[in-house]
């Protein structure tokens, strides 16, 4: 049994009022909350520790560099990679996918190749490669998605060909939770030589991550839906194919010796990582994974699946309400009430205290698919309870029957 409440009570943010009634938070998908120890850990950096890193030459800043380079071997553990050269901060996921965009996929796609992306894809996994491709002359290829909202396995064996130099696709994604078979695309690109990059912006918060064993190419993740701040991100890359790019941003750290007649730049990670990082948001992301793991992990996957399914099953009883590909253990759903705009009826939700997304969550792809403007997504966290659903069932009813 998953004591959400005891987890709930960890979070300051959650024990407000919004418009006179119980904060229900459901928006975890946009930004989780943050528990009271990832808060204490930022304020303990700027009351004790704060000096910028592998500069300068007093105690403060050799401590900090210290805890700075502890969190990236933190993260390294945390999702199997092979070496903490393989993790590049950035301030989220999009930055991350950016940076691959611009370096690794700039410097190889030459007119004619193909990068293949999934349709169900956030804008920060489409628009990158839309960029590049046009830099290039390459081109991006739609991996479609089936009429149940999954990732069409058997499209993607057809378009795959030795055009391909590049598959985007997520983890799992954002608007219906699908979990996406990333270990068949890997295993089917590479065969053609064909790099993976996963966006793990929502993946990794919901199932154990480890990237050796995927053999991903690239992982990306922000640390904002992972109970961490946001502006700090990673970058997981191979080695090999890091030290091989062109780095992204020039600047302090990144380089080895800087002179007018040509400059050489620094080893991994700091060639990715010009300029002051941002050093709390990584020691604060240390403490999120920390507590994160000190979570039974299999009791919540189960508690929040649960609680998607008690959503999925009460809101189906309700006049007009309609669920949009619904996935069995997904940690979100999304749903629209016909003749009702979805942002009327997150307004009416918010007058209740509940805080949901409505639109198009960054998917326009995905809304055309579906035939909508957009959606009402419920995404659940650590933090959620069942009254959490009982309240947000009660005011979709009460919406219904208002509008
Ligand atoms: C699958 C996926 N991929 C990339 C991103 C971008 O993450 P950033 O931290 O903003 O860089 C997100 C962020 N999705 C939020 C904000 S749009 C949502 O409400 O769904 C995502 O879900």
């Amino acid at each position: 049994m998953f004591d959400a409440k005891h987890i709930a009570a960890q979070f300051p943010a959650l024990q407000q009022q919004v418009n006179g009634q119980r904060l229900v938070y459901l928006d975890s998908a946009a930004t989780t909350q943050k528990p009271q120890c990832v808060i204490d850990a930022l304020s303990h950096y700027y009351q004790q520790q704060n000096a910028n890193v592998h500069r300068g030459s007093h105690s403060l800043t050799a401590h900090a560099t210290s805890e700075f380079e502890r969190a990236r071997e933190t993260v390294t553990e945390f999702i199997g990679a092979q070496s903490s050269k393989e993790i590049i901060w950035t301030r989220g996921a999009t930055e991350a996918l950016n940076l691959i965009a611009q370096t690794y996929a700039r410097n190889l796609l030459r007119p004619g190749d193909e990068i293949l992306v999934g349709e169900m894809e956030h804008h920060a996994n489409v628009v990158p490669w839309q960029i590049v491709a046009e830099q290039t002359g390459a081109k991006v290829v739609k991996i479609p998605m089936t009429q149940e909202c999954q990732f069409d396995l058997a499209s993607f064996n057809r378009l795959l060909t030795d055009k391909c130099k590049i598959v985007a696709l997520a983890h799992i994604t954002n608007v219906t939770g699908t979990r996406q078979p990333v270990e068949e695309v890997i295993a089917s690109a590479h065969k053609l030589g064909a790099v993976v990059v996963v966006d793990g912006a929502q993946g990794i918060v919901h199932e154990p991550v480890d990237v050796t064993q995927l053999n991903a190419d690239f992982y990306v993740f922000s640390g904002h839906k992972l109970y961490a701040p946001a502006g700090v991100g990673v970058l997981y890359g191979k080695q090999a194919l890091l030290e091989a790019m062109p780095p992204w941003h020039g600047g302090g750290k990144m380089v080895e010796k800087v002179s007018f007649a040509g400059t050489t730049f620094g080893e991994l990670p700091g060639k990715f990582e010009a300029g002051t990082p941002n050093v709390a948001g990584a020691i604060a992301l240390m403490k999120a994974i920390q507590w994160y793991q000190g979570l039974d992990q299999h009791a919540l996957a189960t508690h929040i699946h649960q609680l998607v399914e008690k959503t999925k099953t009460a809101l189906e009883q309700l006049d007009d309400v309609r669920i949009l590909g619904y996935q069995p253990n997904a940690s979100v759903i999304s749903f629209v009430i016909d003749g009702v705009h979805h942002q009327d009826v997150a307004t009416l939700l918010d007058q209740q205290g509940i805080a949901v997304r409505a639109g198009n969550h960054c998917a326009h792809p995905l809304m055309d698919a579906l035939g909508v403007t957009g959606t009402i997504r419920a995404s659940f966290a650590a933090y959620n309870t069942i009254e959490d659903v009982e309240s947000l069932v009660a005011a979709v009813e009460k919406a219904v029957d208002m509008l």
